[in-house]
């Protein structure tokens, strides 16, 4: 992780230049998973790398999450922020890439090691910088029938508390032409963060279609700079928690681990 950091710090958005680090790479068996979540929004990316990194002891990095909280802050930032987030935009590579840098230099001073990430890289060129700057291990490729991806958006709740996030949307599709049916149940909060519930400004019906638009345009290129570097784990999910989270697992070789930290637990 030092090595992406110093990085990412000295030369925010220049791939040319961040290869120069390369060799400062720690080697691949000394260190932790990193892992990219890759998918549209709505398909639950957060849901299932928080999960996996609760597991796998890693830290959950997501560029949704240092954006929201630097619009929070109030600080410089914030209304320039505020206004691509709302229309569905994406933030310049140099904006994610200097939050992103600040993100792993302060886990490094706290001994963090290994990450997934979510929702990052969103363009060729961010995969290119992060390309020239680690390894990355595995990205995995969260897919759900695209009709429940509005409905997921919309069905989102925050509870402004404790950050928990939960559904209300209750899913239900048909099978058809060969494609299975799924159902999702909401994932509801309990009742203490109830009252707390909020939604986010961008998961409305007009920014998230711009947003779907944009991942299809932006970010689904993406997906074959992995593929085509035999690194992609194509996961379509099956239904809800309870019957994805397993099937991931098994896919991700985990299965076993998972039982063996709940028994030493
Ligand atoms: N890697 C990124 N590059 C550019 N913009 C980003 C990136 N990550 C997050 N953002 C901005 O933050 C917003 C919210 O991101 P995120 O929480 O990942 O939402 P979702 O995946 O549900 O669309 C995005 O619409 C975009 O404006």
């Amino acid at each position: 992780m030092a090595a992406i950091t110093r990085l990412v710090k000295r030369t925010p958005y220049f791939p040319c230049a961040a290869r120069r680090f390369l060799s400062h790479a720690p080697p691949h068996k000394e260190r932790n998973v990193q892992w990219v979540f890759l998918g549209c929004p709505g398909v639950g990316k957060g849901t299932y790398a928080s999960r996996l990194c609760n597991l796998l002891g890693v830290p959950h990095i997501a560029t949704g999450d240092l954006v929201r909280s630097e619009l929070a802050s109030n600080g410089p930032l914030s209304s320039q922020l505020s206004e691509i987030v709302n229309q569905g935009k994406l933030v310049s590579d140099e904006i994610i890439m200097n939050l992103l840098s600040k993100r792993l230099a302060d886990g490094e001073a706290k001994g963090e090691s290994g990450f997934i990430l979510d929702g990052f890289p969103r363009t060729i060129k961010q995969a290119e910088i992060l390309e020239g700057v680690t390894d990355i291990d595995l990205v995995v490729n969260l897919k759900i029938q695209e009709e429940a991806l509005l409905a997921k958006c919309l069905g989102r709740r925050i509870c402004n508390q404790c950050g928990g996030n939960f559904n209300v949307a209750s899913i239900s599709l048909k099978g058809e032409n060969g494609r299975p049916g799924m159902v999702m149940a909401p994932l509801l909060p309990p009742a203490h963060c109830m009252s707390k519930l909020v939604t986010r400004s961008d998961d409305t019906e007009e920014v998230v279609k711009e947003r779907l638009r944009i991942y299809s345009e932006k970010s689904q290129p993406v997906e074959e700079f992995y593929r085509s570097r035999g690194k992609l784990l194509e996961f379509d999910l099956p239904g809800g928690i309870p019957e994805s989270w397993p099937k991931l697992l098994q896919a991700l070789n985990l299965y076993d681990y998972e039982e063996k930290q709940s028994v030493a637990a």
